[in-house]
């Protein structure tokens, strides 16, 4: 057995810091999804660390079971958009806005955001070699009933078979391509950050929260990516004939009742057979212990007349030993 280095802090020599970064709020069990996902990703073989953005009101025995799970944990403050009347899909999207402190962590000169409810399932880091100075992520589906205040679901209208109903002329031009905001590969930027934060300002609110949001900030740098790297799971009901479950890396668990910590199977969908596989193999993971974070022993140093310890001889390989040995002092 060799000792890996897992990088848990940013390169400070010339290799770029890369990291995964994903969002938790509240003292509910979305910390389970974190988890699911740390673990999801070492499983995976990524190389790369994950850093998990907390608000204020994520707990402390939260916060150590994923520093136990080799989590980067950098708490951020909420961040709320302006005043309004807007009923969002969801209510709770409103918190999600605080996503946005993420481009504050410019100590990483590139980052994969995943929503607390995906899990990587294949590795995905050669994304962090896409050209810099865009933002990728993959599109989104306006089928499902949360987006029934929305004009595209009230004219049968979705991107992923923009032939089967036409956008109407009258309505003007389509709406440009839409991404989903549970995973995307980003820069994080001072200068963007601010800028972000400024336009929250004076941004009304609307139905999709900061996935609208970031949809509108990001439309001219925004470059589509295979949805083999964010499944909407919806997408396997909805538009089964854009989906090649064989080459699937990330599932975003985002339709109403897949969350696989608190699955039931009784809301709409979640009696299909691929649902229930995607749910099992969620689980696997999160049950693995094998796939619990080790976190690396320093060897101790040795003084000229101290051996290695007998268990730390075994786990060195012969050659690193003996290496050990030629450098350890020699005798005086
Ligand atoms: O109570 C909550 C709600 C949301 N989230 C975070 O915000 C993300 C976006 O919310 P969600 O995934 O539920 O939205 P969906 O993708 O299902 O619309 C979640 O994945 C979590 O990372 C959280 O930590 N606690
Ligand atoms: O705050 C708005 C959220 O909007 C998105 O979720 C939606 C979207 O995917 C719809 O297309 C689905 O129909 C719906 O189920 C799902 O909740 C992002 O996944 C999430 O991270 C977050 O940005
Ligand atoms: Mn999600």
């Amino acid at each position: 057995m060799s000792l890996t280095e897992i990088a848990t802090e940013p390169t400070t020599n010339n290799k770029p810091s890369r990291a995964f970064v994903t969002f938790l709020a509240g003292n509910g069990d979305y910390v389970k999804g974190v988890v699911g996902l740390a673990k999801g990703l070492r499983k995976a073989e990524s190389v790369y660390p994950l850093v998990v953005a907390v608000l204020p009101d994520v707990p402390e025995d939260h916060r150590e079971i994923l520093v136990s799970q080799g989590c980067v944990v950098r708490e951020i403050q909420p961040v709320y958009p302006p005043e309004n009347q807007t009923q969002f899909a969801m209510a709770y999207y409103v918190i999600n806005y605080s996503k946005l402190r993420i481009w504050e962590f410019v100590e990483y000169e590139k980052m994969i955001y995943l929503d607390g409810d995906i899990q990587v399932f294949g590795n995905i880091d050669h994304l962090f070699d896409k050209a810099d100075g865009y933002f990728y992520a993959v599109m989104d589906c306006f089928c499902e009933k949360s987006w029934s205040n929305s004009p595209q679901f009230k004219i049968g209208y979705c991107q992923q078979c923009p032939e089967k109903v036409q956008w109407p002329v009258e309505m003007g031009s389509p709406p440009p391509l839409y991404f989903n905001a549970g995973m995307f590969v980003f820069q994080p930027n001072l200068l963007t950050y601010y800028d972000l934060l400024e336009t929250v300002k004076i941004t009304p609110p609307t139905l999709f929260a900061e996935q609208d949001f970031l949809n509108n900030y990001f439309s001219d740098i925004y470059k589509p990516i295979p949805n083999v790297y964010n499944l909407v799971v919806a997408m396997l009901w909805r538009h089964p004939e854009n989906v090649d479950i064989d080459h699937i890396k990330v599932v975003h668990y985002c339709a109403n009742g897949s969350k696989p910590w608190r699955f039931t199977g009784k809301e709409d969908n979640m009696d299909r057979n691929d649902i229930k596989m995607l749910v099992k193999k969620w689980w696997e993971i999160y049950e693995d212990e094998s796939l619990d974070y080790k976190p690396i022993v320093p060897l101790p140093p040795i003084s000229e007349d101290k051996k290695l310890a007998p268990l730390l001889v075994a786990a060195l390989t012969e050659d690193e030993n003996v290496a050990h040995q030629r450098s350890a002092p020699s005798a005086a």
